[in-house]
């Protein structure tokens, strides 16, 4: 075995109804007394339960999807102008996405309370969309120095969002296979990511308010991102960066809608990969595992649900070809990425 493994440093506290301690605990061990809290929509009331117990110069509420330009902007000028020396985020991968903008230029420090299992949390990844274009670039400064995960806080997700998200979760461990920086210790993170995010998600698609399930999903959504973040992005996030940039797709939706398509695309050329996800999905084949469980969870299935037109794939094609990760198993050209995303648009059986 030969390897270069990099391992990020942050500090996770995991538990349940423990977030406002675990926050007060950390804003002090990081010695902080102007704390810009974000958290939009259902997740602002959350964060203003959170945070009796810390300095909170600045609450800001405008987040958007992707992470458009102008409001990156508008919030680092908030920040500067307010003199935070600390971001707390509060919500899904928007949220934190934004926390992240504004600390790939200041440096400040970040605290994430994740409220979705996209995982952002955990990566030294950023994403900016300017001009309907998604651009994303690796930085150790967006890392949030602390991750608090609180499964009370997750209960509130609805059950097909939840599956979306979960389902973003499991192609960070899919895609961490063949990424470019795949290697033994991502693969097995990955692998017992499938293991939970599989057992976990069906537990919450029978009980959404049960926290056992949501438990499980949290941490194999956690591991799913460490993956993700050590591998790098492998052919499925690059398709899906494009179509969620250019035309506007929502995030989670679209990897839960991609997935499949890229697994039964690779999986005849990547043999170990194969046999690793199927044996975590405890199936004969990779495939079959991803298609039983998409279908206990009713699972998005086709683009066009989403606002993807049968116009927009050659764009698409066009936009996804210069990036295409190097080592990919399969060799994609014009011709079988058209197929695949055509196949993915309405919803045709994977790999046929
Ligand atoms: N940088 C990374 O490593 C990374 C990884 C994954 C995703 N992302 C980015 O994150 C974004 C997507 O994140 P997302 O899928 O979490 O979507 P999101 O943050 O946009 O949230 C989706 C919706 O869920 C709502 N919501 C969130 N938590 C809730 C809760 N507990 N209860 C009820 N409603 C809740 C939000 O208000 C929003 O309407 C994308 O921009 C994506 O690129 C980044
Ligand atoms: O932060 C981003 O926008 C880029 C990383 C990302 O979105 C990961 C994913 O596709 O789930």
């Amino acid at each position: 075995m030969q390897f270069e493994h990099e391992t990020l440093g942050q500090c996770v506290l995991f538990g349940t109804g423990t977030a406002a301690k675990h926050l007060a605990a950390e804003v002090a061990r990081l010695g902080s007394r102007r704390v810009m809290v974000i958290a939009a929509g259902s997740a602002a009331d959350v964060a203003a339960n959170l945070i009796d117990d810390i300095d909170v110069v600045l609450f800001y509420t405008d987040v958007a999807p992707h992470v458009p330009i102008e409001k990156a902007e508008a919030a680092r000028k908030a920040a500067a102008e307010a003199d935070v020396d600390l971001i707390v985020c509060v919500g899904g991968g928007s949220t934190t996405g934004l926390a992240k903008a504004i600390a790939l230029t200041s440096n400040l420090p970040i605290i994430a309370i994740p409220t979705t299992y996209a995982g952002s949390e955990a990566t030294n990844v950023w994403g900016l969309t300017e001009q309907s274009r998604k651009t994303t670039g690796v930085d150790n400064a967006v890392l949030p120095s602390s991750v608090i995960y609180d499964v009370e806080l997750t209960l509130s997700l609805p059950v097909a969002l939840s599956v979306a998200s979960g389902l973003n979760a499991l192609a960070h461990c899919v895609d961490s296979m063949w990424a470019p920086r795949a290697d033994p210790i991502n693969q097995a993170l990955a692998a017992e990511g499938v293991r939970a995010l599989s057992s976990g998600l069906r537990l919450v698609v029978s009980n959404p308010v049960e926290p056992a399930g949501r438990e499980k999903v949290l941490y194999g959504s956690y591991l799913a991102a460490v993956a993700f973040a050590s591998a790098g992005s492998g052919l499925h996030h690059k398709i899906c960066h494009v179509l969620g940039g250019a035309f506007d797709l929502p995030h989670a939706q679209t990897h839960a809608t991609v997935l499949p398509y890229v697994l039964a695309f690779n999986a005849p050329c990547a043999v170990d990969a194969e046999q690793r996800l199927a044996s975590a999905f405890g199936s004969v084949s990779a495939t079959d595992g991803l298609d039983t469980l998409r279908t206990d969870l009713n699972a998005p299935r086709a683009l066009r649900d989403y606002g993807l037109t049968e116009r927009d794939i050659p764009e698409a094609v066009r936009l996804i070809m210069p990036n295409i990760p190097a080592g990919n198993p399969r060799t994609v050209t014009p011709e079988n990425l058209d197929a695949l995303l055509r196949a993915a648009l309405v919803g045709a059986v994977p790999g046929q």
